[in-house]
């Protein structure tokens, strides 16, 4: 998977927020949008994620297979463009600004994502339950989880569903020492293949990211 972006730009009403950010975002990498708050780190990642539209330049999602070998001969690796609704599919989302289901519990939850997102291939959702540590809470409503609880779940959300691409804002919001270890494992053991972006202005959430940028960069106009 590819993310390609060309010249974006988003402003609301005269003020620009970010101008002619042209980037490549590929498979197998994570990358870190730092700067300054209100800078315009979620704003972007959000248009990354196609929950934002841009005020210029575009967006493009690439995907490559190996189409099934024929005989013995092993076939090329084909690029595909994907067009919006399609790449969506290939999107999962953390963010403090959205929300979980509070009136089910937590398997409910996770049931009722799975129908829109699967998940991981071989994970269950007792397995899920267990990795993010909230087994005796199962049954309970997500409205009666702390802060910290509720994060687990969002990071379980986004993490456990099967896409290629991981967007990830702020994602240590109301996590303890021990959450915050379980996001870096979660991070080392289920994203490694994956396009990850986090965005943040803490080192100790993008610590793994090889490749950090500053929205401040994209202010230039
Ligand atoms: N819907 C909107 N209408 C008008 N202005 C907006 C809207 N959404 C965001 N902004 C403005 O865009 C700018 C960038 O906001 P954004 O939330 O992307 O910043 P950020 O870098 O993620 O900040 P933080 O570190 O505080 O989370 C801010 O000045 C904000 O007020």
């Amino acid at each position: 998977m590819k993310i390609s972006l060309t010249n974006a730009g988003k402003r609301f009403n005269r003020e620009w927020i970010y101008r002619g950010v042209t980037l490549e975002l590929t498979a197998g990498n994570a990358y870190a949008i730092t700067g300054p708050n209100g800078s315009g780190k979620s704003t972007l990642l959000q248009a990354i994620g196609g929950m934002l539209q841009l005020s210029e330049g575009s967006i493009g999602y690439e995907s490559s297979h190996r189409p099934s070998a024929i005989g013995n001969q092993k076939s090329e690796i084909r690029n595909q463009q994907l067009g919006d609704e399609e790449a969506y599919k290939h999107i999962s989302f953390c963010a403090p600004y959205l929300d979980v289901i509070e009136e089910m519990t937590l398997t409910e939850f996770l049931e009722f994502h799975r129908q829109f997102k699967p998940l991981l291939s071989s994970f269950s959702i007792k397995r899920i339950v267990e990795e993010i540590g909230l087994e005796a809470a199962a049954a309970k409503q997500i409205r009666y989880y702390s802060s910290g609880m509720k994060q687990r779940v969002k990071l379980a959300q986004a993490i456990f569903s099967d896409t290629a691409i991981v967007l990830l804002d702020e994602p240590c919001s109301n996590l303890d020492a021990k959450g915050i270890a379980l996001y870096h494992s979660l991070i080392s053991n289920y994203c490694k293949e994956r396009l990850v972006i986090v965005c943040s202005n803490d080192p100790v959430e993008y610590s793994f990211c090889e490749t950090v940028f500053s929205v401040t960069e994209f202010k230039k106009q």
